[in-house]
């Protein structure tokens, strides 16, 4: 069974509407991160899981339970926002044992389970530590050790890592995968990165003002955008219009090769970067290099066509021209996806 199940949920603020008749499943021990643009809704789905807001029409329910007239602090949720909002006139043990002291846990216990939440996050010992002495990142693994205090049967983060720095958020995201894992909990969160959603989910759901534009597995998301704008919001900027004919669309860059199967007709086609494959100049679509950016392990390359709309193709390092280079062009099919 579904631990969270939102049906049909609509949310207005006076003529806009924030969420727009949104189904979503969320099931036990499962790791969902809600992905999309500002504005797109995704905080006030969170908010509306956890009592917050309320719905104008539809139902949230919690291990099948409508949680219409739930208060916040009896649906088991635990929250913890961007601002993880540390109480900075106590020490990091009186942050975590917070939600403990509201839940009427006897004292030894509560020490027990802070000194094993401390462990969990990496910060075994800290108990006496004042908050200001500590950093950012460690100030987030405070709030997530105080949010999982209470055990909660579903976790909500609402931009987990958002103010930190991005080597420390691609660290600390695997560090959260790996303890979600091992403790079993179900976690729904919120973010505008999509690398930290796809680095954290077992599932991604991609907003776009107010509905779910996409939700799947982060393979499945990535091979497959569904749509123009999915494909743009992860940085896929090889987008144009296409007539699809059997296994070759006909192209504002010509005729392009698309896997078998795909969509007939008139669409979107979505080119990835690694299928724009360079060849000399005298082969393939002819095209400048305008501008190259290194990506460690790949460059990015910049191309201008003859004609058509400028694309991106990714290479190795080695393998980079310089800018300003005539280069030709060849499409790989696996690279390519008709869009929906
Ligand atoms: N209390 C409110 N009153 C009026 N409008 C609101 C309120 N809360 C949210 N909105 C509007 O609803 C829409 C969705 O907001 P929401 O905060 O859910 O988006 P978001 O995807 O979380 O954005 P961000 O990534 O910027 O936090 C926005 O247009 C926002 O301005």
């Amino acid at each position: 069974m579904a631990l969270l199940r939102l049906e049909d949920v609509t949310v207005r603020f006076g003529t806009h509407t924030a969420l727009d008749a949104v189904d979503l499943e969320v099931t036990e021990h499962e790791i969902v991160c809600v992905l999309g643009p500002s504005g797109s809704g995704k905080s006030t789905l969170l908010r509306i899981v956890a009592g917050l807001q309320s719905a104008d029409s539809g139902r949230v329910l919690l291990s099948g339970t409508d949680q219409a007239g739930v208060p916040v602090h009896r649906r088991g949720v635990g929250l913890m926002f961007q601002d993880h909002q540390l109480f900075p006139q106590r020490d990091v043990g009186g942050n975590v044992t917070f939600g403990l002291r509201m839940h009427g846990v006897a004292r030894a216990e509560q020490e027990r389970r802070v000194a094993q939440l401390l462990e969990m996050v990496g910060l075994p010992g800290a108990q006496r530590r004042a908050i200001a002495s500590l950093s950012g990142g460690e100030q987030q693994r405070v709030a997530l050790a105080r949010a999982l205090a209470p055990e909660p049967r579903l976790l909500m983060l609402d931009e987990p890592l958002g103010q930190l720095d991005r080597g420390l958020r691609e660290r600390l995201v695997v560090e959260l995968r790996g303890l979600f894992g091992r403790l079993g909990t179900t976690v729904l969160a919120v973010t505008h990165d999509q690398g930290e959603a796809f680095a954290l989910a077992d599932r991604v759901v991609v907003m776009r003002e107010g509905r779910i534009a996409q939700a799947g597995t982060p393979l499945e998301v990535w091979q497959k955008p569904a749509d123009a704008f999915v494909a743009r919001f992860l940085g896929f900027d090889n987008v144009v219009a296409a007539t699809v004919s059997g296994t070759a669309a006909d192209t504002p860059w010509g005729k392009i090769p698309v896997p078998d199967g795909s969509r007939q007709g008139e669409g979107r086609l979505l080119v990835r970067p690694t299928g724009v494959r360079l060849t000399d100049a005298g082969d393939g679509m002819r095209c400048t290099v305008a501008s190259r950016s290194f990506r460690g392990n790949h460059v990015v390359l910049r191309l201008r066509p003859v004609d058509g709309p400028p694309l991106e193709a990714e290479c190795a390092p080695a393998d980079a021209p310089h800018e300003g280079a005539e280069v030709g062009v060849v499409f790989a099919a696996d690279d390519v996806v008709v869009l929906g």
